[in-house]
């Protein structure tokens, strides 16, 4: 996993109980670091979120939820063993794994027979499935999230977090996921959405395991929706008829789907079929994790690589491990923009999309040119190529605060460890 210096070396304990190792890295919620639980002598990855940001508090609902996720158990799940307020942060301890999802399709000296994406994939739907059984949804599925331990098996990690603390760069509800793991539903500005958002966002996933690169790159949240089109067809009313109803729709040009074997031209016969079925337009119709997990695609040959065969990626301290170079793969934090209204683009080939004065002048991201200077109308058709993922930088967040009778709250609300001694 990432590797790097800590903020706060010098402090060696948090708790009687961890025994702080090095920062593994920092994400949307905090820096995450290495620790060893001195109770079991297990090795542990803690995940410190600043509740100092928060300006709302820290409220029930999240400390219930908290204390759900700490009853979520599955082999396929990230065990969260441990939650407790120190120093005015919130810890979240996890079990700690080798590394994930991501550094396995970046690896270049990795090659994935269809046996090993089949048991990733098999691995992502039954944490999934199980997740959805409990009626909890991820909201952040993207390879990242998806941690690889030492013996190979896949976990789902940071479950439900998205729900619980939302996210600085995702102020609204529907802002959920990182771009390109976002459901048509979501970027036609749904507020109701169910387990189907997980569900298209692991189709992109099982794309992406295909095809060794991230499957639909969008630049914007128009763009995402322009290479969704472009990649399965402008969708009918017939195919998805509550779609004229949401929030943000606007209607687009009709594009028709190519073949989707042009799309996976290695992908097995079963395969495709199961990814248009995740990919269904419709959150309706489309296939659950559970149905996924019964689709024939995994009763075919070939069956999938165990878990403890699998390739493994080289790790930090792998001798002769370069750095893998930081491609920003994830797409970086997403900028919401505000609401807008969508104006028609005319068509020539039946390729454009909608396009939005604003969208125009967007900087292109890697000519920093203006849509709006200079690019030909050819620019805002949908493109079929790959564009590399861009951070457009971050907003401050509103985060709820922690004050004192949220911090003894969390303190009774969570089933802490009896030993721990809660100290400022
Ligand atoms: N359970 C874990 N075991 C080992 N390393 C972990 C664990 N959880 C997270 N990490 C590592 O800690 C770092 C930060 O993780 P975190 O989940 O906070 O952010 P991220 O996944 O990099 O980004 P984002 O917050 O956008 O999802 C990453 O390098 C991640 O791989």
């Amino acid at each position: 996993m990432a590797s790097g210096g800590g903020d706060d070396a010098g402090e060696k304990r948090v708790t009687d109980r961890y025994l702080k190792r090095e920062v593994l890295g920092e994400g949307t919620y905090g820096v995450v670091f290495k620790a060893i639980d001195t109770k079991t002598g297990e090795t542990v990855a803690i995940k410190r979120i600043r509740l100092g940001k928060y300006k709302e508090g820290v409220n029930f609902t999240a400390l219930r939820e908290i204390k759900l996720l700490k009853e979520l158990k599955d082999p396929n799940i990230i065990e969260l063993i441990d939650a407790f307020p120190y120093k005015g942060n919130l810890h979240l301890v996890f079990e700690f794994m080798e590394t994930d999802l991501e550094a396995v399709i970046r690896d270049r000296n990795i090659v994935l027979s269809p046996a090993d994406i089949k048991s990733y994939i098999q691995m992502m739907l039954k944490g999934l499935a199980f997740c959805h059984k409990k009626w909890v949804l991820h909201r952040d599925m993207k390879p990242n999230n998806l941690l690889i331990g030492a013996e190979g098996q896949l976990k789902l990690g940071d479950f439900g977090l998205a729900r619980i603390f939302g996210s600085p760069e995702r102020n609204f509800t529907h802002q959920v996921f990182a771009r390109w793991y976002r459901a048509p539903e979501l970027l036609f500005g749904t507020k109701q959405y169910g387990s189907a958002v997980d569900v298209w966002a692991a189709g992109c996933i099982f794309a992406e395991l295909l095809l060794r690169r991230p499957f639909l790159q969008g630049s914007s949240d128009i763009d995402q929706l322009g290479k969704i089109f472009a990649a399965f067809g402008t969708p009918k009313s017939s195919q998805w008829p509550d779609m004229v109803c949401l929030p943000d729709y606007v209607e687009y040009q009709f594009v028709s789907a190519p073949p989707l074997r042009s799309l996976f031209p290695m992908a097995s016969d079963d395969a495709l079929d199961l990814l248009s079925r995740m990919f269904t337009y419709d959150p309706k119709a489309r296939i659950t994790a559970q149905q996924a997990l019964e689709h024939r695609y995994f009763s075919s040959v070939p069956a999938p690589t165990k878990p403890n065969l699998l390739p493994r990626p080289k790790l930090k301290g792998d001798p002769g491990n370069d750095k893998i170079p930081d491609l920003n793969l994830q797409g970086g934090p997403v900028v919401v923009s505000p609401p807008r209204k969508l104006r028609r683009v005319s068509a020539p080939d039946g390729m454009e999309i909608n396009a939005h004065p604003a969208e125009k002048a967007e900087e292109h991201p890697t000519t920093g040119m203006r849509r709006s200077e200079g690019m030909s109308s050819q620019s805002s058709r949908i493109p079929m190529s790959v564009d590399v993922g861009v951070v457009f930088g971050t907003r401050p967040a509103p985060r709820p605060t922690l004050n004192s009778a949220d911090k003894s709250c969390l303190k009774r609300k969570l089933d802490m460890d009896p030993d721990f001694e809660y100290a400022e």
